[in-house]
């Protein structure tokens, strides 16, 4: 299907406003090889576009062949939150492992650099004002990894280092009645972990004031449902990954996940079973897409969501409980 100007047109001032209201925490780079001469300090456009796709809403396409084995883009992430097992093992803000965990007892998070360390302490020093015992507690219990993240955002909204509808243009999943009585139920913690303390603090009342009103009870909810069908689950490739170019993400043998996060490229990439691209973290949260076989200029790429390894009615399942959608990509179509 052909894309209309002006809906590529919209979506690209829409990219193009978040690239510029969030440099710092969405930055995409294209293969280095791609960049010469006077040039070689700004990096080229990544070799895609984000258009309409027959049936599974916008996708990434390629704007010239890319060859097998590709860096076709890297991705920071919007947001992300290490698993609360290895809270004390990996960076909090960029999700690096550490052998050494140097954080303090007060602290109980640990950072790999002191740039993490001092991106982290804008919106950190938000997050350690306010009481989060109940709000903890109750995602602990419930084993909920993505309100973590809404945490985060939050906080990260209330610092003034992201904005409130940065993840606006991503796809939302559509909730039960029940998902939306629990997400409404998480609000109240999250509103009473900040109500508890910040207002003794001036620095924060300050942010407060001005971008507190702006976290709804619709706000919490319109993000999580992005996150539900945002969200990745990083697990690190060790280094000698970086060069692999043919197995598939769910099949790359990686340590256990260090974390979640959400993306605003990546996001886009539609799921095939058969997939002609893939995304690999080889240090930290970092992403980076790459291209698993030739690709024509023209050609959509896709990722694998889930394990492709799965028998077909597993992958179905999989796909439309986590997704909301029926896969009909070839394997699927021909039953494989
Ligand atoms: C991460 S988003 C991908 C981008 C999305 N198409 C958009 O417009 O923002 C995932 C959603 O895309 C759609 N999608 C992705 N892969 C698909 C496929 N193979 N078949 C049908 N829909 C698909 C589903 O609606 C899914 O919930």
């Amino acid at each position: 299907m052909r894309v209309s100007l002006s809906h590529s047109l919209r979506l690209a001032s829409l990219l193009t406003k978040q690239k510029t209201f969030r440099l710092h925490h969405f930055t995409t780079t294209a293969t280095p090889e791609h960049s010469s001469g006077s040039t070689r300090d700004r990096p080229e456009p990544p070799p895609i576009r984000v258009g309409l796709t027959d049936s599974a809403g916008r996708g990434v396409f390629a704007t010239r062949p890319i060859g097998a084995g590709e860096l076709i883009h890297t991705a920071k992430p919007a947001v992300c939150y290490p698993s609360l097992n290895v809270l004390d093992t990996v960076c909090y803000y960029c999700l690096r492992r550490i052998s050494n965990s140097n954080g303090s007892e007060a602290q109980r998070v640990s950072f790999c650099s002191e740039d993490c360390k001092r991106r982290c302490m804008e919106f950190y020093d938000v997050e350690t004002k306010a009481d989060w015992a109940a709000f903890d507690d109750y995602c602990r219990t419930h084993d909920l990894k993505y309100p973590f993240m809404v945490k985060r955002l939050a906080c990260m909204v209330i610092s003034g280092v992201a904005r409130s509808d940065s993840l606006d243009i991503l796809q939302p999943a559509n909730l039960t009645s029940q998902m939306i009585s629990r997400m409404e139920e998480e609000y109240g913690l999250l509103r009473n972990a900040f109500r508890k303390t910040l207002i003794s603090d001036e620095h924060v009342a300050y942010y407060l004031s001005s971008n507190f009103q702006v976290l709804t009870k619709q706000w919490y909810i319109g993000v999580l449902a992005r996150i539900r069908i945002n969200a990745f689950r990083i697990e690190l490739a060790a280094g000698l990954y970086e060069d692999l170019l043919s197995s598939a993400a769910a099949s790359v043998e990686a340590e256990a996940a260090v974390g979640h996060a959400v993306y605003i490229l990546p996001s886009f990439y539609n799921h095939d079973c058969d997939p002609n691209a893939h995304i690999i973290w080889i240090d930290n949260a970092d992403a980076k897409l790459k291209a698993l076989r030739d690709v024509d200029e023209g050609e959509e790429l896709r990722i694998c969501y889930i394990d492709a390894s799965l028998d077909r009615d597993a992958r179905q399942e999989l796909l439309s409980r986590g997704f909301g959608f029926q896969c009909n990509c070839n394997r699927c179509l021909h039953g494989d």
